[in-house]
């Protein structure tokens, strides 16, 4: 098959994780006989720098007429300082929406191999498997007005969290859908006991999933949430809510997996192509070192090429690269315990390709 992918390095590590992405992906095509092109675009504080924008115009038309979008991370300390609607961040909320990707999968799965490298203890972390679906266009992070004011009595601002019924409708929805797909349960995490928007979000799920007998559904508040993500994991399948909890939310519960640089996303719901990236951010205090964890990224392509291009086998050879190569011991310095020897990000992107290579495929 060809494909074409707009590619996105963005800043920090995101350049360097996106060259081992890239790297998959011609291993890939190669070995299963597809042609994947590759058209670059900017974004986030390197847009900013070459282009004055966070977000170009042409950026977003690129997007647009790829099948595909994969993105490395925006931001950092230089662009820190700049008005919030010229911060490398607005860029990528900026193409999220543009692109309609209202639901954003983070699926947390913790590696057999990698459980010593959790915070928690092993038993807890043992056969975690749960997806986050966040909702991703909507709530505080786009609701009118978001502002400083000068008020009579001083200085004031304002953040809005609003939610269309029909904007929750579809991402709830989306939620019981994976849920059937997994162990048939969803639980719709919210402030209810406090917010207008949660109120009406608990009342559309409780209506969506009446539509779902099939699949168990249940209400937490997010606090709870926070608190029983780490104390008891493996009592969540499905975890549907709303886009800042959901940001919260997804970096807590990527620690029961070893680490941040080991969470990856898809992000969909658009006409257009879907979007990949890892969940984390474009770590300033390793970047331009060698040393981040391609890991996310690398399984954030294995997303693409399943959810996008419909390469399942492909997607598997991936996925079954990494645990390969996790259970043969290889690690980058976030998951590595006191005696492992420590791999730089070229370093284990090799190993994980080697896999690929050596896969038979039926
Ligand atoms: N999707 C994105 O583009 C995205 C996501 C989150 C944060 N950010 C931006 O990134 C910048 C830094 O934010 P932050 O420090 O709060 O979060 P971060 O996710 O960049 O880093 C948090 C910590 O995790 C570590 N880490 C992250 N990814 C790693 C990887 N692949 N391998 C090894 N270690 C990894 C970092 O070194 C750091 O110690 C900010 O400008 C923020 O806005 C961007
Ligand atoms: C950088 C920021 C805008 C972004 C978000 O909050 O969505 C990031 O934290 C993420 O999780 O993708
Ligand atoms: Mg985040």
């Amino acid at each position: 098959m060809n494909k074409v992918i707009t590619v996105i390095p963005g800043d920090g590590i995101g350049p360097e994780v996106i060259k081992s992405a890239i790297q998959v992906l011609d291993t890939v095509a190669e070995k299963f006989k597809h042609q994947f092109t590759y058209q670059y675009a900017k974004l986030g504080g390197i847009a900013i720098d070459e282009e004055g924008t966070p977000l170009p115009q042409s950026t977003i038309d690129l997007c647009k007429s790829s099948d595909g979008v994969l993105l490395g991370a925006v931001g950092g300390p230089k662009w820190d300082t700049l008005p919030g609607h010229m911060r490398p961040e607005k860029g990528l909320l900026g193409i999220r929406k543009a692109l309609q990707l209202y639901a954003n999968l983070r699926p947390v799965t913790a590696h057999n191999s990698l459980l010593d490298a959790s915070t928690l203890k092993r038993e807890v972390v043992e056969g975690v498997d749960l997806m986050i679906v966040r909702e991703l266009t909507g709530g505080l992070y786009f609701g009118q007005p978001q502002e400083r004011r000068q008020e009579v009595d001083g200085e004031a601002v304002v953040d809005t969290l609003y939610y269309k019924r029909s904007e929750i409708e579809r991402i709830v929805k989306q939620a019981f859908e994976l849920a059937r797909l997994r162990s048939k349960k969803v639980t719709s995490v919210d402030k209810a006991n406090v917010l207008e928007s949660s109120r009406l979000w608990r009342e559309v799920a409780e209506e969506v999933g009446a539509n779902y007998p099939d699949v168990k559904l249940e209400h937490m508040l997010v606090d709870n949430a926070a608190m029983q993500l780490i104390r008891n994991p493996k009592q969540f399948d499905v975890v549907v809510t709303e886009n800042m909890f959901g940001d919260i939310l997804s970096d807590e519960a990527s620690m029961l997996t070893g680490s941040l640089g080991m969470l990856p996303s898809a992000s969909i719901g658009g006409e257009g192509p879907g979007l990949y990236e890892p969940i984390h951010g474009s770590a300033p205090d390793i970047a331009g070192q060698n040393k981040a964890n391609p890991l996310a990224t690398i399984l954030s392509v294995a997303m693409m090429l399943r959810y996008s291009f419909n390469m399942s086998e492909e997607a598997d050879a991936i996925e079954q690269a990494v645990t390969n190569v996790l259970e043969a011991g290889f690690r980058t310095g976030d998951i590595a315990e006191k005696d492992d020897k420590i791999l730089n990000t070229e370093e284990m992107t090799e190993k994980v390709i080697e896999n690929i290579q050596l896969a038979v495929t039926n």
